[in-house]
């Protein structure tokens, strides 16, 4: 039977065609090409281990790709057939066989790279299908900690699912890079990504549950229920996609509200009950029945207490306040009375045991202190507050800067509370990017929800502060909400960022915005912190926030953002732009000159902003003197090297010509006038959206940065380059109009003859010309001619005219019929002069039937 191949998921795809054109096992191939490629660890490893290396091109890539006489060792379940230089054999990544298989061919040696493309299911031995593809790549990793060398690589495959995130913390704990990437040759309808973990830290004890699935995988499942965004933020349901929590199968909470009174966590029991009740058998619970009777507890708050569920930011705020209350008629120990009780304390202690008198007034003046520096903070805190509320009244345009003091610090001034002095260096904002202040944040706001709502004896004292700072987390949670909910959208982040940056206000990435782009980082531990490599360390030394402002002028006279621009690798070899320091003396001299110039246009304007880019007056006045200098320096080469001598092939095609002439007429530009011609659809829309404003250069720019930037065509045959044209590029937007305008131009230019019949036509214009010139040497002659009258004379030249003017009959075109000699033959048939036409026997019966029909009907 014939072998009967796979068109699933256009199985045979273009990568099929090619690793079949180019000798590898699999497709798979141009894969680790491509991860190659972006990473170069190839061509840097002298020992390699592939593990799931079956069919074996991976195998074939790294034996190309590594040094001579390095080790490359694959392993698969399943058989792999021989590959020049490589060792290979059958096993079980996951068996204590395999393992000293490998130990057993590498001897002392450590693997510069492991690489692992395994995928369960696939292979032979159908025992492994209960393996899931991250508890293979755990155990893949496994392997790579016992042989990988310190600073080494690994190389993964792993498919997005719930572990993905585990996965990636796991490789972040033990390598010093961590990239996930998807090569274009992996198919898109694939989960599969590729992770790439560099710079292995190889610690000398590993934490046994980095490679056990079940602590790996468990930990993230059981994430404590967050109560307090139920509370603080009930607006924002989240569904649950688990289903129930583990083990309590109930949908339906209740719990009588004394409880509620009783707890120390009242957050929690808001966030998971949905219902506080008041009923409850007779001889029931005292405190429940003393509760019910409270004239505290008002009809609405026993609405409020009957379904949790419904409740917004308003009512828990609500019931929260009549806890406070019911527990102070209840006599619950509070802020008040535990301070007081303290106090109490103190004092007996400094009656039983009087303190020496110096002693005494120094911590009398240490306490006046301490009074003051709470007080201090306090009104700091609240003036900060009051300070925030201004902000964003300000931005809802209902103050004024100067209602809040703003225009002397400016919103980035000292003290100021968006100030980036915080995270002025790497090391720090790497720490908010890997979550650290989001832990902290956690921590603290667990202080003080534990103190704030009931657990310490101070909470319960002041519900003023209380209800306050409720009140704050409330208003700090929704400004969060609000501005996270914004930030989630990228492009809108990059358009804001712009906007500051335009208006020259923007200094670099908030603590915030850093850690949401991170967010896929998880949070490291203190302890791994510390062995963090020398790489880290230098970068952390490295100020993160450089003064743009004092940038020196280039020393060629371009002003800071121009030299910026001029200095990129592009406009090396552009002499005349930016005098290399080391290059001779002579030529800088010309360059310097040449710039000087074109810094005086350039200056004008590049100095209030500092982007980097030149305007684009700058750009122009760049151009101009370039093409300027191109010009003068081409006329001198040319005079050097050529003879100018006039152009005599020009005069004869004058009359033929014309039209070229007229063409460029049409299209002379005006001097400055850019040489632009728009003839796509795309150009089109892209030069509306531009005019209209709906994209920025800023936009063009980020558009450059796609995946098909960067693609390398060396060594691809013709088809597979062919068949990638049509799709490497990215699919431009096109508008209705701009299509119709291009089809509206392309109509116009086809409606221009085409050369042939252009040239046709100037030939006629021409001999015409001839025989005019003709006619007049003729008409010359009858007039010098003393012999005839004047009539006469009249009379010749207008025949004459006559004559000329008059075209020459056609000759009638020759029906030849395919017949005979003449069947089958291409060109023009023997004996035939003059136009003619080939026709089949068939048509001239038919035509002739036709014509005469024809002239029935008109009779
Ligand atoms: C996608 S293929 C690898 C292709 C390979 N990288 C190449 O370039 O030819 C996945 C391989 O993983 C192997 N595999 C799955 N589970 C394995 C295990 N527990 N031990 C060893 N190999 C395993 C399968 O046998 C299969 O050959």
């Amino acid at each position: 039977m014939a072998i009967q191949k796979k068109h699933g998921k256009g199985r045979l795809d273009k990568w099929y065609k090619l690793a079949k054109e180019k000798g590898y096992r699999a497709r798979a191939a141009f894969k680790l090409i491509q991860l190659n490629k972006k990473y170069g660890f190839l061509e840097k490893s002298k020992v390699l281990l592939d593990l799931c290396a079956a069919p074996g091109s991976w195998c074939q890539v790294a034996a190309e790709a590594m040094p001579v006489n390095s080790i490359i060792i694959g392993v698969d379940l399943s058989p792999i057939k021989p590959i020049p230089k490589v060792i290979t054999f059958q096993s079980d990544i996951t068996t204590e066989k395999c393992r000293a298989t490998i130990r057993g061919h590498l001897k002392t040696w450590k693997a510069d790279t492991v690489l692992h493309d395994g995928a369960p299911n696939v292979g032979t031995a159908w025992v492994q299908d209960s393996f899931n593809q991250a508890e293979l790549t755990l155990q893949a990793m496994r392997l790579a900690c016992d042989f990988l060398i310190e600073g080494g690589t690994f190389v993964t495959k792993v498919f997005r699912s719930k572990d993905y995130n585990s996965l990636l913390w796991v490789f972040n704990q033990l390598f010093t890079k961590v990239e996930a990437t998807k090569p274009p040759s992996s198919r898109n309808v694939s989960a599969e990504i590729f992770v790439v973990c560099r710079g292995y830290k190889a610690p000398k004890k590993l934490d046994p549950r980095f490679l056990d699935p079940k602590s790996v995988f468990a930990e993230l499942a059981d994430a404590a229920p967050n109560n307090e965004a139920k509370v603080y933020n009930p607006e924002i349901k989240k569904r649950k996609r688990g289903g129930y929590e583990e083990g309590d199968w109930t949908q339906f909470k209740e719990l009588p509200a004394s409880e509620f009174i009783n707890t120390t966590d009242p957050i929690a029991i808001l966030g998971q009950y949905n219902k506080l009740s008041f009923e409850q058998d007779k001889n029931g619970d005292v405190a429940l029945a003393a509760l019910d009777k409270l004239p505290e507890t008002t009809d609405e708050i026993r609405v409020c207490c009957n379904d949790l569920k419904v409740l917004g930011r308003k009512e828990f705020k609500m019931l929260l306040r009549w806890r406070l209350r019911v527990r102070e008629i209840f006599g619950f120990p509070s802020k008040k009375t535990a301070a007081k009780a303290a106090a109490a304390a103190e004092e007996e202690v400094a009656e039983a045991e009087p303190m020496d008198e110096e002693l005494r007034i120094q911590e009398e003046l240490q306490a006046i202190k301490d009074r003051e520096n709470t007080k201090k903070k306090r009104e700091r805190r609240k003036a900060n507050e009051q300070k925030q509320k201004e902000i964003v009244r300000m931005q809802l345009n209902m103050t004024a800067p100067m209602d809040i003091g703003m225009e002397e610090a400016g919103p980035l001034g000292e003290g100021a509370m968006f100030s980036l002095k915080t995270v002025d260096q790497t090391d720090s904002l790497k720490r908010i990017a890997k979550g650290k202040m989001a832990l902290l944040k956690e921590d603290e706001a667990k202080r003080d929800r534990d103190s704030g709502l009931g657990t310490s004896p101070e909470s319960d004292d002041d519900s003023d502060e209380e209800e306050d700072r409720l009140e704050r987390e409330l208003d700090a949670m929704y400004e969060q909400y609000n501005s996270r909910k914004g930030e989630r959208d990228s492009k809108y982040r990059a358009k804001r960022a712009r906007a500051e940056h335009e208006d020259g206000e923007w200094q670099g990435l908030s603590a915030d915005e850093q850690q949401d782009d991170d967010s896929e980082v998880l949070e490291e531990d203190s302890d791994e912190e510390e062995d963090e490599d020398d790489e880290d360390d230098e970068a952390a030394k490295k100020p993160l926030i450089h003064d743009l402002d004092n940038v020196p002028a280039g020393a060629d006279g371009l002003s800071k953002r121009a030299t910026r621009f001029f200095s990129q690798d592009i406009f090396k070899d552009v002499a005349g732009l930016i005098s290399d320091d080391e290059g001779d003396e002579e030529e800088a001299e010309e360059q310097r000159a040449a710039t000087e110039d074109a810094a005086d246009i350039v200056e004008l304007d590049a100095e209030d902003s500092d982007d980097g880019i030149p305007s684009l007056q700058e750009q122009k006045a760049m151009i101009k003197k370039m093409k300027q200098k191109q010009q003068k320096g081409g006329e001198e080469d040319g005079a050097k090297d050529f003879q100018v001598v006039k152009d005599t092939t020009k005069e004869d095609s004058d009359s033929e010509s014309d039209w070229e002439e007229e063409d460029k007429r049409k299209n002379q530009k005006k001097p400055g006038e850019l040489d632009i011609d728009i003839i796509t659809a795309e150009a089109m829309t892209l030069a509306h959206e531009l005019a209209t404003g709906q994209k920025t250069k800023y936009d063009l720019m980020d558009d450059g940065f796609n995946k098909h930037a960067l693609k390398d065509r060396d060594g691809l045959p013709e088809w597979f380059i062919e068949d990638e044209s049509k799709h490497d590029k990215p699919q431009r937007p096109i508008t209705k109009a701009a299509a119709q305008a291009i089809k509206e131009k392309t109509r116009a230019l086809n409606a221009r003859p085409i050369k042939k019949v252009r040239e046709a036509k100037a030939r006629k214009k021409f001999k015409a010309a001839q025989r005019l010139e003709k006619l007049k040497k003729k008409a010359d002659i009858l007039a010098a001619d003393e012999g005839m009258t004047e009539k006469e004379k009249a009379d010749s030249i207008s025949k004459m005219k006559a004559k000329a003017s008059k075209a020459a009959p056609r000759k009638p075109m020759r029906v030849v019929v395919a017949r005979g000699v003449n069947r089958g033959v291409s060109g023009r048939p023997k004996g035939v002069k003059g136009r003619y036409k080939m026709v089949d026997a068939r048509m001239r019966k038919e035509m002739r039937a036709l014509k005469r029909i024809a002239s029935k009907k008109k009779r």
